[in-house]
């Protein structure tokens, strides 16, 4: 890690009066090292970490890092039902159990994981010195948003897009084809290793903090998440996103539901009068296809990887069955919506995606299928 960013920097940003920073490790892994590199290599107070004792039953609790999940973390940085009694921290951040996948959190502020993936590619030539020289390329998993997309076009950059499923980017990394890569599951990572890596990607949001404070530490007021996040979105334009998850459905059930919408896509004529019925404002749909995959590396070919509806406008709205639910079948809905205009970025992602939920939800008939007025989760 010490090669890869300038702990000196992130140092100084640790030590600022003006910041302070909470790391949850849901009682998994990554409060090991976290008590080693954060508080004894960079100087974090001890009081920076929370749950970092590893447990064999991560004390009770899910380690999954998200806004469901983390609870605590969630609390103390403002996003909680309640307000909280301290001043939340300007920066937050948790890992799962096995320390490879990874939240990001400003002052009341949830980073989704795409805009962080794409943050970090845009920042990390200035930000991070193992990236001095330059990307190779970046990647994303199909769900994913296009946020990334936009950073790689602008930047010139490779890009790649890639199934669900980490085996796909360590290819593109062994062939020296990739440097960042992400997923909206949380996970991030870079080819300093071939795994997702939850402590470097809490080190890369350091490092681009402290970068962009870097004239700053003595300044009324520090560039916070926030700013950089809302920076981003002003440059390259905002993907609202959020991710609906149906657990534990009938696996028959589902099937259907995924046949259905696979027969639908046959007739891009009946699937537009079937959206302009329930929203007329939405786009239009302009492709609609089963995402498959020809790994550049060894030629495989990976189908049915999720169902995708494009609109004109760069809205989406993807339909997959989780590899990894445990009960049942689960099914996940991805919705997406594409907005440029600078003046409208700073919205409720909820509403702003609310007339293509309602699309999504009418179109798949979910709840005709599931049995479901509402979803296990949303992120
Ligand atoms: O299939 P899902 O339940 O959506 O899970 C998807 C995730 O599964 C595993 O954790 C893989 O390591 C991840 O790379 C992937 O994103």
């Amino acid at each position: 890690m010490k090669s890869i960013f300038d702990f000196q920097l992130i140092s100084k940003l640790l030590s600022c009066p003006k910041f302070s920073f909470c790391y949850d490790a849901l009682h998994g892994v990554a409060g090991a090292y976290a008590k080693r590199i954060f508080v004894e290599e960079l100087g974090a107070s001890e009081s920076s970490l929370l749950n970092c004792t590893p447990k064999e039953d991560f004390g009770g609790g899910h380690p999954d890092p998200n806004l469901t999940y983390a609870k605590e973390l969630v609390a103390r940085m403002g996003l909680g039902k309640s307000t909280p009694e301290d001043e939340p921290p300007e920066f937050g951040a948790a890992a799962d159990g096995d320390a490879d996948r990874n939240m990001i959190l400003g002052k009341r502020f949830f980073v989704t994981p795409s805009d962080s993936v794409a943050i970090i590619a845009a920042n990390a030539v200035e930000a991070i010195p193992y990236f001095s020289g330059g990307l190779k390329g970046v990647a994303r998993s199909m769900p994913t948003s296009a946020a990334l997309d936009v950073v790689a076009e602008n930047l010139n950059l490779k890009f790649f897009e890639v199934p669900t499923g980490w085996k796909f980017f360590g290819n593109l990394m062994d062939a020296g084809l990739c440097s960042v890569c992400g997923e909206e599951s949380f996970g991030t990572g870079s080819d300093h290793i071939r795994e997702k890596d939850g402590i470097w990607a809490v080190l890369a949001w350091l490092s681009i903090l402290a970068y962009k404070n870097k004239e700053n530490f003595s300044g009324e007021k520090l560039v916070t998440v926030e700013d950089i996040v809302h920076q981003h979105w002003v440059t390259y334009g905002r993907h609202y996103y959020t991710r609906y998850d149906y657990e534990n459905v009938d696996s028959g059930a589902a099937k259907e539901l995924m046949g259905y919408l696979v027969q639908l896509q046959s007739s891009l004529s009946e699937v537009n009068q079937i959206v302009k019925g329930i929203c007329p404002d939405v786009s239009n749909v302009v492709h609609a296809d089963e995402f498959e995959y020809k790994d550049p590396v060894d030629g495989s070919i990976s189908k049915h990887q999720g169902i995708r509806y494009l609109f004109e406008d760069g809205s989406r709205l993807v339909f997959r069955l989780s590899g990894t639910g445990s009960e049942g079948a689960t099914i996940r809905l991805y919705i997406e919506q594409y907005e440029k205009d600078p003046a409208k970025t700073g919205r409720d992602s909820q509403e702003a995606l609310a007339p293509l939920v309602e699309v999504a939800l009418k179109l798949s008939k979910m709840q005709e299928f599931t049995g479901r007025s509402a979803p296990t989760v949303i992120t």
